[in-house]
């Protein structure tokens, strides 16, 4: 299947849903995802440890795998997508990014948390002048105004990004707030506008669909919803919706349902759905990607989980600042604990 296509999707399963499965991804599960990922003709996957390259640590979670095989294994087996990968400045450095190039992968994904694009210019020049196609990803976009959101992503596009992304980290965006940004965007801005939402408000279609007739381009997705918290916008379904609506995605529908009931479903632990702590992501505006961590931390110390990520919201955690999961736990515990005196 060829042809034009309205929108470029790019499958963020094998980056984004790393976190849901606590980074356990095997090369076997890699190459039958992206070769299925390819024969449905979907442009892009990213693939990578949840947190971008080099994520794989105590911090953030120990990968199963080294990422720099499951990128050659995608690799591999793409005879049309090409493969992209995240990388968070501080997280991983240029030398990955390297490496990734070396293998292969033929996208860069430079995410920064929403008000910090400049540490981004290093590792959006370097993507470039790799020859990589680049992307700027403003991360938990809902923490600030659209007015300092179009400062940032000028800052994105001055460094040489062909496209910035409103990213949705934790799901906390409401349609009209996606619509907002992205026409301030597209107001505002020469190159093309994405957008990358999670599901923890039911909200990840709705804010996709806005997002599309804003004019944004490039959308992220995951099949059967395998992203961190509630996942992302489900591409199969969001491919189905599309067509429907006669947005050309170029994807091929049962290829991708194919892909989700037989190979992606068996690799989930449980069913992505809305569960308590996910629809609280959504609710407080917490990291999406913080959900197994905060489950955890909930068990050690004997506490609800919704607590610890209720407090994280208030608090404005943001993504790398996962030690303040356990602070934050032990905190509420203690004071439980003095209480019950
Ligand atoms: C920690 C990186 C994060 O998972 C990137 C992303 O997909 C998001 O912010 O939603
Ligand atoms: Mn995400």
């Amino acid at each position: 299947m060829t042809g034009q296509r309205d929108i470029l999707i790019t499958e963020v399963a094998l980056r984004d849903g790393s976190h849901a499965i606590a980074h356990q991804y095997t090369v076997e599960q890699v190459t039958n995802v992206a070769r299925a990922l390819d024969e449905a003709n979907v442009p892009y996957m990213e693939v990578a440890h949840g947190d971008g390259l080099s994520g794989s640590s105590l911090q953030y979670g120990l990968s199963r795998t080294d990422e720099m095989k499951l990128i050659e294994a995608a690799v591999s087996v793409c005879k049309h997508s090409k493969v992209a990968v995240l990388l968070l400045p501080g997280i991983g450095t240029v030398n990955e990014l390297k490496e990734a190039h070396r293998i292969g992968a033929k996208m860069a994904r430079i995410a920064t948390h929403i008000t910090e694009a400049d540490i981004s210019k290093q590792h959006i020049e370097m993507a470039k002048n790799l020859g990589m196609e680049t992307v700027g990803f403003l991360m938990m976009s809902h923490m600030a105004p659209t007015e300092k959101l179009v400062e940032q992503a000028k800052l994105m596009e001055s460094y040489g990004a062909d496209v910035v992304y409103v990213v949705d980290s934790a799901g906390a965006l409401l349609p009209h707030e996606v619509r907002e940004r992205i026409r301030a965007l597209r107001d505002h801005l020469s190159i093309d506008i994405g957008f990358h939402g999670h599901n923890n408000l039911s909200l990840a279609m709705a804010n996709t669909l806005a997002a599309i007739e804003e004019g944004a381009k490039r959308i992220d997705g995951s099949v059967r919803c395998l992203g961190a918290g509630a996942g992302n916008t489900q591409t199969e379904v969001l491919v189905a919706v599309c067509d429907r609506l006669g947005i050309q995605t170029g994807v091929d529908i049962y290829k991708m349902m194919d892909l989700a009931e037989h190979i992606v479903a068996p690799i989930l632990n449980s069913p992505q759905e809305i569960t308590k702590d996910s629809l609280v992501l959504g609710y407080a505006g917490v990291y999406s990607s913080f959900l197994l961590h905060a489950q955890r931390a909930a068990k050690k110390f004997g506490i609800d989980s919704r607590d610890i990520l209720v407090e994280l919201g208030k608090r404005k955690v943001v993504g790398g600042q996962e030690d303040m999961i356990i602070d934050v736990a032990a905190e509420i515990a203690g004071q439980k604990a003095g209480a019950a005196v």
